[in-house]
């Protein structure tokens, strides 16, 4: 950008998955003015390669977060501290993402519009889903539930050595379906694709910004960190003016005739706002901020994906695999220069494929045994009060046997709270089996211990520890089991006034076994068994006392090896003004505040079942729907 106005009509903070496309669809009304303010630099041509993905974190494309020291999670990570890395680049957390394609659940977005959010059932958002997407997927060309043409493309990921058939293939054996998560039915397991062109990385900037580049309405001011949303309160109104932001070393303040949208992700974004005085009023008085909104909502409601990470198999490949070597993946392998030279000259080899790409399931455990002891149709048959009942007793038996396990501490912390119609949206769908709690996602190479300590910040000694005699020329696969819905809440506070320090990041972690448990079945069907697929024979330290079969072993190694792939939303959740905790409406306009909106993935008001970003793109494209709407009027 070369000189700045004095005001626009629209100003962005924030240019990740979100705000690219808000400035993109915005700036195609030729008569208003949009500027989109992006803290970081523009992309680098390193991101674009699919196996970049375990390099770009910690660099200077990373704000590098981690959470508050915690004595129930984290444990074996350095200071007890989970690294969660954030885009700070034009395109945001979608440059530094695994770029998987994942949609959720459509219960998720039905339980959305439940709370009173008109608009957002699945039935509504799935027209966003499709206008965002050019699906060049095959079998996904003639699916009602799939689009080409959009900004957005979607591919199978380039390269997938031969282990990924086979643990697709063992999931059909258990007799899940191996269909698209993303269309009629969740449940089952695919093949990875991802926000991908010709095999790189499709980021929402190469998506949606690069075309819309020559526009003379959209000005785009990169390394400019937003300090201040501007304010206007007088006795009758509290009116969103403008921002106040630094570029370099100097400050400006640039007008919105229109609105001032929110876009800096679900950290950044109740950060933001609790420095310009709009939060819980308790919180910005013990901070010294004079109190522009009380919102006590601002930072609260924060969910994540949590899950179990460095869980390895151990593999023989088959004999009758000529290049066994390849069968699975060698992390020390893939980037020699062999590997590069194929990914210049011949546009193909393992550079094209993540480190969480040898496909992907979406399983119901949680529901498991109550239902499958059910008879046929008497389940079914069951009303809504009668499942709640259920649900009672499943609590109990939780309550009771498994305390340690994230699904009782989630039931019972907020069964009596806040949760009533999620839950009930839940169980109304139990016995159709179709939604999911738990996600694996799998990977065609073994961890040897240098992701684990250099990816997740495990404490080198425990690293070792866990894999000792595992050599990086150990053929092995992993798995990382996700629970889709915890019900556990963490939140974000500031610890300084001072916008460039970080925020106190307080997830609320805990931990589930029952996938693991799922791992073991999949382990012997007929396909693993060939493989001769083994778990990794060493405990982690820590958790030495338990046995490592056991359910209270495998507590232990969740609070251990926490682990999540960095799905933080909710921090600035959509709901009705009768629910103090909502930050936005349903039109994802503050609460209290005219002329500013949040549009990221903060304003979820429970996580989708699936990976976010997908979501998080459909949330901007309708965000900026409602905005021209609004503005037409
Ligand atoms: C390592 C990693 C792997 C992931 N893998 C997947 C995956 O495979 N699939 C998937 O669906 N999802 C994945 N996700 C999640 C997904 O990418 C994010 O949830 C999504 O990108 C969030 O979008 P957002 O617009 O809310 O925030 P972001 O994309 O993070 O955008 C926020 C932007 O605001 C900027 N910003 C912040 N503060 C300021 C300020 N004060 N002034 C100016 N600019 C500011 C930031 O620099 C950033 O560019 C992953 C995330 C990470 C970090």
């Amino acid at each position: 950008m070369e000189k700045l106005l004095a005001q626009y009509d629209y100003v962005i903070i924030g240019g990740g998955s979100a705000g690219a496309v808000l400035a993109s669809r915005l700036s195609e009304d030729e008569n208003c003015t949009v500027l989109l303010l992006e803290a970081g630099v523009d992309e680098v041509p390193l991101s674009d390669v699919p196996w970049s993905y375990l390099t770009l974190q910690r660099t200077y494309l990373d704000w590098d977060f981690k959470t508050e020291s915690s004595s129930n999670y984290c444990l074996a990570m350095h200071n007890h501290q989970c690294r969660w890395p954030r885009g700070k680049v034009l395109g945001g957390s979608s440059v530094l993402n695994a770029m998987l394609y994942i949609r959720g659940n459509k219960r998720d977005y039905d339980s959305w519009a439940a709370l009173g959010n008109v608009g957002w059932d699945y039935e509504s958002v799935l027209p966003y889903f499709k206008r965002s997407e050019d699906a060049r997927v095959k079998e996904l060309a003639d699916s009602p539930y799939h689009k080409k043409n959009g900004y957005l493309t979607v591919e199978y990921f380039k390269y997938n050595p031969p282990i990924a058939d086979y643990i697709v293939h063992s999931g059909e054996e258990l007799g899940y379906k191996v269909h698209d998560v993303n269309g009629a039915n969740q449940t089952g397991f695919t093949h990875s694709f991802g926000t991908l062109r010709d095999g790189l990385r499709c980021s929402t900037a190469k998506a949606y910004l690069r075309p819309a580049s020559k526009r003379k309405n959209l000005y785009v001011s990169l390394e400019s960190f937003v300090e201040k949303i501007l304010v206007r309160k007088d006795d009758k109104s509290k009116v969103a003016q403008g921002v106040l932001f630094r570029k370099g070393k100097r400050r400006f303040i640039v007008g919105a005739k229109r609105e001032v949208i929110l876009s800096a992700g679900a950290i950044q974004s109740p950060q933001l706002l609790m420095l310009s005085g709009i939060g819980p009023r308790h919180h910005l008085e013990k901070m010294n901020i004079s109190v522009v909104h009380h919102a006590p909502g601002v930072g609260q409601n924060l969910q994540d994906h949590v899950g179990m990470g460095g869980i390895i198999y151990i593999i023989d490949p088959p004999h009758s695999i000529s290049e066994r070597n390849k069968f699975s993946m060698k992390l020390s392998e893939i980037t020699k220069l062999r590997n590069i030279r194929e990914m210049l000259w011949n546009s193909s080899g393992p550079l094209y494929t993540t480190a969480y790409s040898a496909g992907m399931a979406f399983l119901n455990t949680k529901y498991f045994n109550i239902l499958s002891s059910c008879q046929s149709g008497f389940c079914r048959s069951h009303s809504t009060m009668e499942l709640l009942h259920i649900s009672n007793i499943v609590l109990r038996n939780f309550d009771n046997s498994r305390l340690t396990s994230i699904v009782a501490l989630d039931f019972t912390k907020t069964f009596d709270t806040v949760n009533h119609d999620l839950l009930l949206a839940e169980l109304k769908y139990a016995d159709g089996f179709d939604y999911p709690d738990i996600q694996l996602i799998f990977s065609a190479f073994s961890d040897y211990g240098i992701l684990a300590a250099n990816l997740y910040g495990v404490e080198s000694n425990t690293a070792t520890r866990l894999y000792e005699n595992i050599t990086k020329d150990t053929q092995a696969f992993g798995i990382f089991p996700l629970l889709l819905r915890p019900r556990s809440r963490g939140f974000i506070e500031l610890k300084s006034t001072d916008p460039d320090e970080a925020p106190a990041i307080v997830p609320n972690y805990f931990e589930d076994s029952q996938s693991v448990r799922f791992m073991e079945r999949m382990r012997r069907t007929r396909l693993m068994r060939k493989l001769n697929a083994r778990s990794n024979p060493n405990p982690i330290p820590g958790c030495l006392q338990f046995d490592s079969s056991s359910d209270k072993y495998w507590a232990c190694y969740a609070r251990h090896f926490t682990s999540t792939i960095y799905h933080p939303v909710g921090t600035c959740k959509m709901g009705l003004a009768s629910d103090c905790y909502a930050v936005v409406d349903a039109r994802l306009r503050v609460h209290g505040i005219a002329r500013l909106r949040v549009i990221d993935a903060s304003i979820m008001p429970y996580l989708v079942s699936g990976n976010i970003n997908v979501p998080t793109i459909m949330i901007a494209e309708k965000g900026a729907d409602m905005i021209k709407e609004d503005w037409q009027s």
